[in-house]
């Protein structure tokens, strides 16, 4: 019988999910029935982590308790941050530190010998590490560049706690919508790459610690997450170079190279992420009284939509929105874990309620009936 085979897994179905549904030819993107655009105008991270863990878009009270248990849990533990100062040290790549300092929160939490698929003790272990991965990366970030690391405060919100372990000041309204709406826009994404190495991973029966590591590792690569720092420094090539965007964008192409930001397995149209988050990047240029980047980005777009066909995705935006808000380049893709660690929880979530080993099969064409000489007469 000729088995059809679907390399990249191209459009095949390996799960039911309740999380989120994108169309990709009207560039629609929802989680759990909400459109992305309400929840990135309406809802904060904590809200869509609610949303994602427990169904239903939280009350007040609701919020509340979760937003300040999860608060509570920012703390790492001496020796975490002891590991942290030694990753810094030795000069870690900062998405790679990220998923050491992941695994190795595993060693200290409650829950640890707890069985895998405990709902309840996941939902805890969830909360952890989603609560904790702002609090390691601040610190690793703040410790590479040779500054201390800035505790955590437990009246700021997820985002606003982010910026100010980062820069050791609070943000001002804006950097901190800013910054909560990008973590709305990031939070899930169907079964992208990351979020399905976590699922194979959690397939095993593996633990919560051990799918979201291997999630952040396949999240870190340059055609996933990887691709947000890819495209600000593409337009500081851009800006070095004396050619006009459209010239140096064309030249690219015509010397193969792929031009990050741009392209997508499911969407077919502009990513709805990519346009809310170009309108950020607009609004941060316009207050600053400089829309270099912003312009460039849009002449990039235009041309390779002409050009290509190609489109934006979400890394394309995010870029130029991080630059503006003054995050180091090399913390982009880590700040992309940091959001969607919500969503791939989730995710593990709902595989454990229902699991099944993910096992796919490979075509075998390699050799047949080779015979075996002893290692001596090779
Ligand atoms: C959060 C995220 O993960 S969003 C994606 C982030 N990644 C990037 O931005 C990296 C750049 N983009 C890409 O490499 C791709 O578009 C991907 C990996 C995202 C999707 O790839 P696939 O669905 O496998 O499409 P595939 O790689 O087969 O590309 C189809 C065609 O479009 C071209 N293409 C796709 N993206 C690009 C790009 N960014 N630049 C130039 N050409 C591209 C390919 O060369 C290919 O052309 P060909 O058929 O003539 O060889
Ligand atoms: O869905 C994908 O393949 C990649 C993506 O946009 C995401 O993970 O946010």
């Amino acid at each position: 019988m000729p088995e059809e085979l679907r390399r990249g897994l191209e459009g095949v179905l390996v799960a039911e999910s309740e999380l989120s549904y994108i169309d990709g030819d009207a560039g629609q993107l929802i989680y759990r029935g909400y459109s992305i655009d309400d929840l990135a105008h309406g809802a904060s991270y904590e809200e869509v982590l609610y949303l994602l863990w427990h169904g239903h878009l939280p009350d007040r009270n609701e919020l509340e308790s979760f937003a300040d248990t999860m608060a509570t849990e920012r703390g790492i533990d001496s020796d975490v941050l002891e590991s942290i100062e030694a990753l810094a040290r030795a000069d870690e790549e900062p998405m790679a530190a990220l998923r050491t300092m992941v695994s190795t929160l595993s060693a200290y939490d409650d829950d640890a010998d707890a069985d895998p698929t405990d709902r309840e003790a996941n939902l805890r272990k969830g909360r952890r590490i989603t609560a904790k991965i702002p609090t390691a990366l601040a610190a690793f970030v703040r410790m590479r560049d040779g500054n201390d690391p800035i505790a955590p405060r437990e009246d700021l919100s997820h985002a606003a706690n982010f910026l100010y372990m980062l820069n050791d000041e609070e943000p001002d309204e804006v950097l901190e919508e800013t910054f909560d709406m990008a973590l709305v826009l990031h939070a899930d994404h169907g079964l992208n790459a990351s979020t399905f190495a976590a699922l194979v991973t959690s397939s095993t029966l593996a633990d919560l610690h051990s799918a979201i590591t291997s999630a952040i590792g396949t999240l870190s690569g340059s055609l996933h997450g990887g691709a947000n720092q890819d495209v600000m420094q593409m337009l500081q090539e851009v800006d070095n170079s004396d050619k006009e965007p459209s010239t140096w964008v064309n030249d690219a192409l015509e010397g193969g190279r792929r031009i990050p930001g741009f392209g997508h397995r499911v969407y077919n149209v502009k990513d709805p992420r990519a346009r809310i988050l170009s309108e950020k990047s607009e609004e941060l240029g316009e207050a600053a009284g400089d829309t270099k980047w912003y312009e460039y980005s849009v002449t990039i777009e235009d041309y390779i939509k002409d050009e290509k066909g190609l489109v934006p995705n979400v890394d394309f935006y995010s870029a130029s929105t991080y630059y503006q808000m003054g995050i180091p380049i090399d913390t982009y893709t880590p700040i992309f874990a940091l959001s969607r660690a919500g969503g791939w929880i989730a995710h593990v979530l709902e595989q454990y309620e229902d699991n099944r080993l993910i096992r796919p099969r490979a075509r075998y064409v390699g050799a047949k009936d080779r015979e075996f000489t002893e290692l001596d007469a090779r």
